[in-house]
């Protein structure tokens, strides 16, 4: 049985020895953790779940229709980028122990609280009609969990499989080896660069006894200011130079070459990447505050971000203006599931 390896920028899976995953691996520049990018196993275009082909049938050309499974999706066809439109999910994470504690946490990793999982879950039935190629998440466990635990709602009911890339054995050994279990199963790549901002000295401390010492203004410009670091940490531009880059460099492709992406990560990594998306100034993006456990939609179509989602939503429903087409991917899980 050949294996196949999943290849990152081009997201797609090359037979083993054209893929030169090695020089894909980002170099480390600072402070925090792990590399990334991962082997997974080619899907094969001859076998394909019926009811899939049922939704695809319905749409061809698009891009929610499920993309890993369909045959049609080519990164190097210009004429099928040019109809793709996909689906960007952001999640920042559910309360974490050291939220519920009131302590900075910034690349600390801890993870959920009781609540947090109840968050996640409550996220993971926003997004469940929403179609899912590949997850990113930040090398943290907060956000993996979240990741994780959203799509156990999720009515695909694909598998997240978390790729491996750190040795060659990691590599080897978390191998796929049936292409039904592949066709069912979800990459996830983890990156620090979709870490929380590294908060410095104040990792630790708690947040209210921080105010105390050194003045509300003080620890309120070192939390929300754009480019005032907190002692030895990261401002929110330097956090924007990594998440933004990476997002550029390893996502955008993705959703170029038609595939849904979802996102879960922190709140400063994607405060950085909602004020790209939006194109938010320095001074608008200091307002701009995520909760958690409110999954945000947005639609890329011809190169541009379309935001569906409001944070604020109290429901599915209120939250989402479907697209014609989500909303036809929708219809079909309906008759598939029901
Ligand atoms: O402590 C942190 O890492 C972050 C997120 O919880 O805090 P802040 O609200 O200051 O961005």
């Amino acid at each position: 049985m050949a294996a196949a390896v999943f290849h990152q920028s081009l997201g797609t899976f090359l037979p083993h020895g054209q893929a030169n995953v090695a020089s894909n691996v980002p170099k480390l520049n600072s402070k925090c953790f792990k590399v990334e990018v991962g082997i997974f196993r080619k899907k094969s275009p001859r076998s394909r779940n019926t009811s899939i082909r049922a939704i695809q049938s319905s749409s061809s050309q698009t891009s929610v229709v499920d993309p890993i499974l369909s045959p049609s999706i080519n990164t190097s066809d210009d004429s099928q980028k040019k109809q793709n439109e996909a689906a960007l999910i952001l999640i920042r994470h559910g309360e974490s122990l050291w939220n519920e504690k009131n302590l900075f946490t910034g690349c600390v990793d801890v993870p959920l609280t009781r609540k947090g999982v109840e968050e996640a879950i409550e996220a993971g039935k926003r997004i469940s009609n929403i179609p899912v190629d590949m997850i990113y998440t930040s090398s943290l466990i907060r956000a993996q969990m979240t990741a994780m635990l959203a799509m156990t709602q999720h009515r695909r009911k694909k598998v997240p499989v978390i790729i491996h890339n750190e040795t060659e054995q990691a590599r080897v050994w978390s191998q796929i080896f049936s292409e039904e279990t592949k066709k069912q199963s979800i990459p996830v790549i983890a990156s620090w660069r979709l870490n929380e901002r590294m908060y410095g000295e104040l990792q630790g401390l708690n947040k209210q006894e921080t105010a105390d010492r050194y003045g509300k203004e003080q620890v309120h410009e070192w939390r929300r200011s754009y480019d005032i670091p907190p002692p030895n940490g990261e401002s929110l531009e330097m956090c924007a130079e990594r998440a933004v880059a990476y997002f550029k460099d390893q996502i955008v492709p993705q959703l170029q070459s038609g595939k849904n992406v979802m996102i879960a990560a922190h709140g400063n990594s994607l405060r950085s990447i909602i004020m790209y998306l939006d194109k938010l100034t320095s001074q608008e993006v200091i307002s701009l505050e995520l909760s958690t456990g409110i999954p945000m939609l947005y639609i890329f179509k011809e190169g541009n971000f379309i935001r569906r989602g409001s944070p604020a939503g109290p429901s599915e429903a209120g939250v989402y203006a479907y697209t014609r087409r989500l909303a036809l991917y929708r219809q079909k899980l309906d008759e598939m599931l029901n």
